[in-house]
């Protein structure tokens, strides 16, 4: 495919970085009371005028990156209201009619924003259900693009995000939540750039208009017992996630040796990962984790994951910078906009399938 006289590769799951530790264990328990395992870094200091105070981030960053691929951020900068005010619409979202929420059934979207059924999503089992989860995803579009000398033309991301009719305030409280997002992953992106021993500045120009989006989702409580997964295990796409992981108990991280280790809410902390783009661009170094949601606690579980992402016509491969010198870089010349896309079209197909939601397709 060619856009803007550059021809674009295919993109497919053999790509996709997978950096996941260990082969999979099949156990449906996690391991709770490691998540010490998982790094908390108070990188408060990643706004510091003092660059010996941005550096001791760094360092812990590049240490939890190459480890682990998950780390807890306190001191993140975002203030709490803005997070708990997120929950707060999420809530009422979920509470509208099934029938107000299908008005915007993702699969509608040639973007794929807007509304994603429980068990609409993933893999589906035997029973034809897939993930037992719920969303709303909305991300960039020419609303939210704060970059005056962009079109919002990538060929695999057109079109604007969906917002229910029946709730005024939403869209302008999940926007404001997008840019606050957006703008802690442009500082911590200068600083993941610090940590691999780079000029601060060497994302710059892959992030003037980052194709991030979020999602709000909701995972009702699984019956014990039951071998459903509220999202399947996956690694996230982008270069960070930063998850608000609410107050309940549900994501599991698989570690080294491929154990899933269960990674509960810290009061105040983001969780934050690496995605595959980073992974790409670090060559490896840093690793973008297999993790999976399950939610056997018995109570209702809201999360807000964001997902910093490259510009979408950012080609995603290995930085010259960290590929030894004698080390062809195989350049398939895969665009970070190709990347979500393919991801949420895999994403979503089960739902085309299914009967129950096939009759809201529109033609
Ligand atoms: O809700 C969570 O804990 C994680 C969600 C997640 O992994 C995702 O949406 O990619
Ligand atoms: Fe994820």
């Amino acid at each position: 495919m060619w856009y803007k006289g550059q021809k674009i590769a295919v993109w497919g799951d053999q790509n996709k970085a997978n950096g996941h530790f260990g082969a999979e264990e099949k156990s449906r328990s996690a391991i709770a009371g490691k998540f010490e395992d998982i790094p908390i870094i108070d990188i408060s200091g990643i706004h510091s005028s003092d660059i010996n105070e941005r550096m001791r981030v760094a360092g812990q960053i590049r240490d939890a990156c190459v480890r682990v691929g998950f780390f807890y951020a306190k001191g993140h900068g975002v203030p709490q209201d803005i997070i708990d005010k997120t929950f707060e619409w999420a809530e009422q979202f979920f509470a509208l009619p099934f029938e107000d929420k299908m008005e915007l059934f993702i699969n509608n979207q040639g973007n794929y924003r807007g509304y994603t059924p429980l068990y609409g999503s993933g893999k589906p089992d035997v029973d034809g259900l897939a993930n037992a989860n719920e969303a709303f995803d909305w991300g960039l579009d020419s609303k939210l693009n704060d970059d005056a000398g962009y079109d919002c033309m990538d060929p695999f991301m057109q079109g604007h995000n969906v917002w229910p009719r029946q709730l005024p305030g939403f869209e302008d409280h999940l926007s404001a939540y997008f840019g606050a997002l957006r703008s802690l992953g442009r500082v911590l992106a200068r600083n993941i750039a610090l940590s691999l021993g780079l000029p601060e500045d060497l994302f710059d120009d892959y992030l003037t208009h980052p194709g991030c989006s979020a999602v709000v989702a909701h995972y009702p409580p699984l019956e014990s017992g039951s071998t459903k997964l509220g999202l399947d295990p996956h690694t996230d796409n982008e270069f960070l996630t930063l998850l608000a992981p609410g107050k309940v108990r549900a994501l599991e991280v698989l570690n080294r040796d491929g154990q899933w280790i269960s990674a509960p809410p810290i009061d105040g902390t983001f969780i934050v990962n690496v995605g595959d783009q980073l992974q790409r661009l670090t060559n490896n170094l840093y690793i973008s984790t297999k993790h999976r949601v399950i939610n056997h606690t018995g109570e209702e579980r809201i999360s807000v994951p964001f997902f910093f992402s490259a510009n979408w016509e950012a080609v995603i491969d290995p930085l010259p910078e960290l590929v030894g010198k004698d080390t062809k870089i195989e350049s398939n010349n895969v665009t970070a906009g190709q990347m979500y896309k393919h991801t949420m079209l895999a994403l979503h197909m089960p739902a085309d399938a299914n009967p129950t939601f096939k009759k809201y397709l529109k033609a």
